[in-house]
């Protein structure tokens, strides 16, 4: 199981191995005791998460559920190709504002932990790009908010491009207007 640290440093990148052999491969995507064996160990996930965006350069987010229904989220590329992008929205964060940015792919099967406390969102870099991703809160639409994807500084990789996206995304408040309802913990 492979861990790596991220400029921020509460959000992970995870490799799962792959056992390849002629038919393809095989991996266990999510493993609690293999992981906290490697050091890693996350809340309880009770919800998990699957999207198809059939166009490049759709962008789903910048979303968050606010307490007590916040949400850490482990994400995955089911097909295709996308950037998941995470921003440290937790008042009193030495990195308050910062974000990462992770090119999730099937093909290199990288996993990124996001725990509550953070925006998330992505852009698809490839039509048909599904994505996978475990919650540790189930969906609460009354604490369900959204930061315009282009308000956070993110450099996205298909920079200059219309992305589509929802109406939801489309009205979101800006990041500057947003008053979190996230705190620091350390
Ligand atoms: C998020 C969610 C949506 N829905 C419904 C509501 C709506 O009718 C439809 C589409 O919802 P949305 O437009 O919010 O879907 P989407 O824009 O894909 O929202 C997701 O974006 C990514 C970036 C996240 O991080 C997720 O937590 C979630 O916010 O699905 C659920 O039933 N359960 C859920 O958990």
């Amino acid at each position: 199981m492979d861990i790596t640290p991220t400029s921020i440093k509460d959000v992970v990148v995870i490799v799962p191995p792959r056992f390849g052999d002629h038919r393809g491969f095989f991996s266990e995507s999510w493993n609690r005791a293999k992981l906290e064996a490697a050091g890693l160990s996350l809340p309880e996930f009770v919800q998990d998460n699957h999207s198809l965006s059939r166009e490049i350069g759709t962008v789903r987010g910048l979303h968050f559920q606010s307490p007590p229904h916040a949400q850490g989220k482990l994400v995955r590329c089911g097909r295709g190709r996308l950037f998941d992008v995470a921003v440290d929205v937790r008042r009193g964060s030495p990195t308050f504002g910062n974000w990462v940015g992770e090119e999730l792919t099937f093909e290199n099967g990288k996993q990124l932990w996001i725990p509550a406390g953070f925006l998330h969102g992505f852009m698809t870099l490839e039509a048909d790009t599904e994505i996978v991703y475990k919650c540790t809160d189930g969906y609460a639409p009354d604490c369900d908010g959204a930061v315009r994807w282009d308000s956070c500084g993110i450099e996205w990789p298909l920079d200059g491009i219309t992305p589509v996206l929802s109406g939801k995304d489309e009205a979101a408040q800006t990041l500057d207007a947003f008053d979190t309802p996230f705190s620091y913990e350390g």
